[in-house]
C-alpha cells in the first residue's frame, strides 16, 4: 500500500489517516468523538480500541508481537480463517489458517452521522492462497469505531461448489490480572476441553475431545483452553483489577473458545512474554468444531461481534 495515496483515497480530515506502524505495517488510525482505534491492513486486524471515556485500552497485544510478514501479530483481533485451530487436513499449512498473514485492501472508510468511523477491508483468493486452499473467496472485514467497536467478518464464496469453513474472531483482551477475571455467560453450556487428554487406556489416548459442562463464570487458576458450543449472544468479561467489565456480543456464531495459556505454554512462544498471561485472555467470536459453516456457491456468511464497557 502506497501510504501517501491510501491518505489521499482513505484519509479523513481530523478523524482517520494512515501511517507506517511497526516493521513499516501500513495503520489505519481513528481518533473520532468516541474513541481510538488502530487496524492493521496486514491480518485486516484491529489492534487498538480505546473508548474517549476508558482509563486503557480494551484490547492486548504482546509487547514480543512480530510485525513481520508471514508472521501473525499476536493481540487484537486476528482474522482466523478458513479454518480456525491445527491445518483440519494436517497437510503442515498455518495454525487458524492464512488471512491473518497477508495484506488485505483498504476497501472504504467513512464518517458516520452519530461520529462513527466504518472501515472495510478485504481479501481474495489468488495464486499463493489456493496453492493452501483450493477455493475462491471474497472476505470483507467492516470495523466500526464508536463508544463500542464493531467487527463484522463476511465470507462471500464466489466460487462454484459450496465451501466449509471454521473462523474465529480471535479476540485478545486486556486485563488487570487474570487471576481474578471473570468470563460470564457460559454457565450450563458444554465444552470441549483441550488442555484435558483423554485418559491412558482409552481407545485413543490423547486424542478424543474431552467434553464437560461449564458449572458458574469461567476462572482462571490454570491454563484454559476451550471451544464452548450452542452458546448464546452475549458474554461478559468481568476483571474487577481494572473496575471494569467487557461486553461481547455476538452474530453469525454458535460458538465462542476461551484461552489463557498460563505459565508454560506462554514461556515457549516466542512473540509473548513470559508474564503477559496474567494481562489478558481470549474470548473469541467463532464457528468452531461442530459450528463449522457450508456456505453454498453465491452465497455469504457473517460473523459479527460487538465489543464495548459495561456502564453502571
Ligand atoms: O498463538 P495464536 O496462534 O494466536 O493462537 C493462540 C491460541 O488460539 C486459540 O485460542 C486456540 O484455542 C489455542 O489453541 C491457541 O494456542
Amino acid at each position: 500500500m502506497d501510504i501517501g495515496q491510501a491518505n489521499e483515497e482513505f484519509g479523513i480530515a481530523g478523524v482517520l489517516s494512515i501511517c507506517a506502524g511497526e516493521g513499516g505495517f501500513p495503520i489505519i488510525c481513528i481518533d473520532n468523538e468516541h474513541a481510538r482505534a488502530e487496524i492493521s491492513s496486514y491480518g485486516g486486524q484491529v489492534l487498538s480500541f480505546h473508548p474517549q471515556r476508558a482509563a486503557q485500552d480494551l484490547l492486548f497485544v504482546s509487547e514480543y508481537a512480530y510485525f513481520q510478514p508471514g508472521k501473525a501479530i499476536k493481540g487484537g483481533i486476528p482474522v482466523c480463517w478458513p479454518w480456525f485451530g491445527p491445518d483440519p487436513e494436517a497437510k503442515g499449512r498455518p495454525d487458524h489458517g492464512f488471512v491473518r498473514a497477508r495484506q488485505w485492501r483498504l476497501l472504504g472508510t467513512e464518517a458516520m452521522v452519530d461520529g462513527s468511523t466504518r472501515v472495510r477491508l478485504g481479501c481474495r483468493d489468488d495464486e499463493a492462497s489456493r496453492a493452501l486452499w483450493p477455493h475462491a473467496f471474497a472476505l470483507e472485514v467492516e470495523v466500526t469505531v464508536a463508544d463500542t467497536l464493531g467487527v463484522a467478518l463476511t465470507t462471500r464464496n464466489t466460487g462454484e461448489a459450496p465451501i466449509t469453513v471454521t473462523q474465529a474472531l480471535h479476540s485478545y483482551f486486556k486485563v488487570g490480572d487474570v487471576r481474578r477475571v471473570q468470563v460470564l455467560g457460559l454457565a450450563g453450556y458444554e465444552y470441549i476441553d483441550k488442555v484435558a487428554r483423554s485418559e491412558p487406556g482409552a481407545a485413543d489416548p490423547g486424542q478424543v475431545d474431552v467434553h464437560i459442562t461449564q458449572s458458574g463464570p469461567i476462572n482462571f487458576d490454570g491454563p484454559v483452553n476451550r471451544i464452548y458450543l450452542d452458546t448464546g449472544e452475549r458474554l461478559v468479561i468481568d476483571d474487577p483489577a481494572l473496575s471494569r467489565q467487557i461486553r461481547i456480543d455476538r452474530e453469525g456464531s454458535g460458538s465462542a473458545v476461551v484461552w489463557n495459556p498460563w505459565i508454560e505454554q506462554s514461556k515457549q512462544m516466542g512473540d509473548f512474554g513470559d508474564d503477559e498471561y496474567l494481562q489478558m485472555v481470549c474470548v473469541e467470536t467463532t464457528n468452531a468444531a461442530a459450528d463449522a459453516v457450508t456456505i453454498p456457491a453465491g452465497g455469504s456468511h457473517r460473523l459479527a461481534s460487538r465489543y464495548g464497557l459495561v456502564h453502571d
